[in-house]
């Protein structure tokens, strides 16, 4: 007898040595959703729960080929990406993704989750790479899910409102990726979170409530890897990030305190079980 091979999801992000957010937090949310995790790691960041210290870059090279590998002989059903760091990686990533068929023109579905700090402010791209997410990912991706911080970077828009989110996501729109997602977690004086999913036409809210916690490491994370798990899976971009935003909704409200500073949202909330 032997079993189905299960769907196959690839993140090309950093690692977080405090295992809060990055790789950790994108593999354990494909666990948590069934479904099998690789990884391309771009970066390898000094990081715990009170900031991140200091980051390693990974050769461009090495970037690519480790994508390369996985596609070639595992496939994968869907990628996302996290922190890149660098202009060179972006370029890697890229050319590589041309290369063995993931974006929005080929069949892998590509999630592009422009990270550019982390929660503590510390910066994990580089400033001149910006450039590269806008004209080199942004155009293949089928997603992408700026944070606010991130849209101000972006395009120069300042969202003090719900009602501004819609401009945000017009002006990412215009960068060329199928699909927009503005995050509307740093919208603190709404009393709820509601993102806004865009594809030129529709309008989708997503509503969700605002729970008052401080432990929300890793947050952008886990919502674009649980989109990326339901694309993995086959579902249409609005169900994948109609899936994603209960789980990240679960997964803030289920948010546990680790170490000094800030912990993380929980990525197995929907393991947890007190038996053995
Ligand atoms: N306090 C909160 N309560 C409920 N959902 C939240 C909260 N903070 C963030 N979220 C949700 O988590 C996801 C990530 O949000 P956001 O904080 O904007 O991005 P990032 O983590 O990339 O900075 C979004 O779906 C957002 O609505
Ligand atoms: C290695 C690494 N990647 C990404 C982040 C940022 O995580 P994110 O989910 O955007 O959430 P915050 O923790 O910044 O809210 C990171 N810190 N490290």
């Amino acid at each position: 007898m032997s079993n189905s091979t299960p769907p196959r999801a690839l993140t090309i992000a950093g690692t977080d040595s405090g295992g809060g957010a990055g790789v950790h937090a994108d593999c354990r949310t494909f666990f948590a959703c069934g479904v099998h995790a690789t990884t391309a790691v771009t970066a390898v960041t000094v990081q715990n729960s009170v900031g991140v210290s200091g980051f390693h870059e990974i050769p461009p090279e090495v970037v690519a080929a480790q994508i390369e590998a996985v596609v070639t002989d595992i496939g994968v059903t869907a990628a996302k990406t996290g922190m890149l760091a660098s202009a060179a990686i972006i370029d890697a990533i890229a050319d590589t993704c041309d290369k063995v068929g993931i974006g929005r023109d080929h069949t892998i579905p590509f999630v592009v989750d422009p990270v550019s700090a982390s929660m503590h402010g510390d910066q994990l791209l580089h400033d001149n790479a910006l450039a590269g997410l806008k004209n080199r990912l942004f155009p293949r991706a089928s997603l992408v899910t700026p944070n606010l911080d991130e849209v101000r970077l972006l395009t120069g828009i300042d969202v003090t409102s719900r009602d501004m989110m819609l401009d945000a996501a017009k002006a990412m729109f215009d960068f060329g990726p199928q699909w927009v997602l503005i995050k509307a977690g740093h919208l603190r004086s709404d009393p709820e979170c509601v993102d806004i999913l865009y594809d030129g036409v529709a309008v989708i809210e997503l509503p969700g409530p605002r729970f008052d916690v401080k432990d929300t490491h890793g947050s952008g994370d886990t919502l674009a890897s649980s989109i990326t798990s339901a694309l993995a899976k086959g579902a249409t971009m609005p169900s994948a990030v109609e899936f994603g935003k209960r789980f990240i909704t679960k997964a803030v409200q289920n948010a546990y305190p680790l170490g000094a500073g800030v912990g993380p949202v929980s990525n197995f909330w929907r393991l947890s079980d007190d038996r053995f």
